[in-house]
């Protein structure tokens, strides 16, 4: 397997139950749900995206033949700071689409705790510490277990409680980032879910923290 990275970059995680956290990202080339190009936006099974995963031409980005160069790059990244806490975050694009044991492996003998953000369309392999599930629109979930599912809200046709018997640890939902950053839309999404979550307390409401401070 060749492994395809748009970008790999050290930063906080700004999102759900692991917000604040050093990690590595490594986000994976190409998604399922999205060509990735905006003349395919309207008509893609994910509209909303946030996110350019084309191409590996980001910073750190690249192809890598084996687990172990993806791995050397990740400890690139990782550089000099303590290794006891050393923690990637597969994004993309969809990580499901490349991430696989082998890679997995590699990562966990490197001294990493592994999360992924996944739209949940594809089953995940074992050996992730820490599964993010993003449902989209009404495409079928195949992976319905995890520590956190992160529902983006509000979205058309969907609604929470579908998800909310699911065997997660943490059900958030997370305001959704209007792609025109429209401020009034950006307001009426987080009221939305301030809203929701005051009436339904198995939901969190997750903020997109690196969008507030400036961080990538
Ligand atoms: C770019 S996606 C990549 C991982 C995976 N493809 C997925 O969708 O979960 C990373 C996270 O950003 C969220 N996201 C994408 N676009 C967003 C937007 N406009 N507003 C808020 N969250 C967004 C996704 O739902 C997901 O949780
Ligand atoms: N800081 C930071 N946190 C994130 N959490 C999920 C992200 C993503 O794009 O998957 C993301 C991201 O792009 N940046
Ligand atoms: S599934 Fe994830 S990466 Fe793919 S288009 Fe949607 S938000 Fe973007
Ligand atoms: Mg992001």
């Amino acid at each position: 397997m060749v492994y395809s990275f748009k970008e790999i970059f050290l930063t906080l995680q700004g999102e759900g139950g692991q917000a604040g956290r050093v990690a590595v990202f490594a986000r994976f080339a190409g998604c399922n749900l999205w060509s990735g190009r905006e003349q395919d936006r309207a008509t893609a099974a994910c509209t909303f995206c946030d996110t350019d995963f084309v191409g590996t031409d980001g910073e750190g980005g690249g192809k890598f033949d084996t687990p172990e160069a993806a791995v050397a790059a990740l400890d690139a990244h990782w550089g000099q700071i303590d290794p006891a806490h050393k923690s990637v975050v597969f994004t993309g694009g969809e990580p499901l689409l490349q991430l696989d044991a082998p890679l997995i492996a590699a990562v966990k003998s490197a001294g990493y705790f592994i999360a992924v953000e996944s739209n949940g369309t594809l089953r995940a392999p074992i050996g992730i510490d820490w599964l993010c599930i993003s449902p989209k629109g009404e495409n079928r979930l195949h992976q319905t277990s995890g520590q956190e599912l992160k529902l983006v809200w509000p979205q058309d046709r969907v609604d929470p409680a579908e998800f909310a018997r699911m065997d997660f640890e943490r059900f958030y939902l997370q305001p959704k980032d209007p792609l025109d950053q429209n401020p009034a839309m950006r307001a009426a999404h987080t009221q939305a879910v301030i809203d929701y979550c005051l009436a339904h307390p198995q939901w969190r409401m997750s903020v997109q923290t690196h969008k507030v401070v400036g961080v990538r």
